[in-house]
């Protein structure tokens, strides 16, 4: 039940801040560099210092030193954990890593209230995460509006082909994740992926989210149909970024 940990944490945390008003806008653009990926799929490099799974992955991670290897390794965006709680993030990572990089930022948190829209605007991400776990459909809908506009591309996380059906009667995003792993148990399994493609919409981007280690892994997701895959651990813990990237799509052809 750590989702429900997470989202009481955020609720308090949401319930102290204002409501802000500014002109910022995101200054990247995160779907068209997805759409024009550097190799076969798109891939989205995630920088994450710890997980409620799998605890310390990298002892004192230099968020901007990390964003540059991957920049070269030809990721083509980042995705930043800013919840401090459970992932030990921080909300400075992602202009840290800008000032480094050019590569469009998706902010990896738990969203619940608009007021963390604005706030994300502020961070300087060009993209969020919307987890349809966490969030009533009419909840999701609504804060997909006021990200959109905001300027921000979203990235909306399913898990189940329910939790899909529900998203898409409210809205038709561009950007549809589907988590291999279960927030509740941890487990991952690439199935999720292989069950959830086909009932993709058309124009909407299929993303693959988590436990990705190996080439055989990224073929796998690659053959289900994902346009690109999002990959944490595998790539926080290789010493060589481009040489893991080359490595994890050897077995991926055209
Ligand atoms: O480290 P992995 O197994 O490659 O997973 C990355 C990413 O998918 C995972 O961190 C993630 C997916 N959805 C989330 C929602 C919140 C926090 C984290 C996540």
């Amino acid at each position: 039940m750590i989702l429900e940990q997470i989202i009481a944490k955020k609720q308090e945390e949401t319930a102290g801040l204002s409501f802000i008003e500014s002109d910022a806008r995101p200054d990247r653009n995160f779907l068209d560099a997805l759409r024009k990926p550097v190799r076969q799929k798109a891939v989205i490099a995630e920088i994450k210092k710890a997980s409620p799974s799998k605890g310390v992955i990298v002892e004192n991670m230099n968020p901007a030193g990390i964003g540059r290897a991957y920049e070269n390794a030809g990721a083509d965006v980042l995705s930043i954990l800013t919840d401090e709680t459970f992932f030990k993030g921080h909300s400075r990572f992602i202009k840290e890593v800008k000032q480094h990089v050019n590569l469009p930022v998706l902010r990896k948190d738990f969203i619940i209230d608009e007021r963390q829209i604005e706030e994300s605007v502020l961070m300087g991400a060009d993209a969020i995460l919307l987890i349809a776990a966490a969030l009533k459909p009419e909840e999701l809908a609504y804060l997909h509006e006021k990200a959109v506009q905001r300027g921000l591309d979203v990235l909306v996380e399913v898990h189940s082909e329910t939790e899909l059906r529900d998203v898409l009667s409210v809205c038709t995003p561009h950007l549809l994740g589907v988590n291999n792993r279960d927030l509740n148990t941890f487990r991952t399994c690439l199935s999720f992926t292989e069950k959830i493609a086909p009932l993709i919409p058309k124009g909407t981007m299929l993303i693959s989210e988590s436990g990705i280690h190996t080439p055989e892994d990224v073929r796998r997701v690659a053959a289900a149909g994902a346009d690109g895959l999002l990959i944490g651990e595998a790539l926080m813990l290789a010493e060589d970024k481009r040489k893991k990237l080359d490595f994890l799509f050897s077995g991926v052809k055209g």
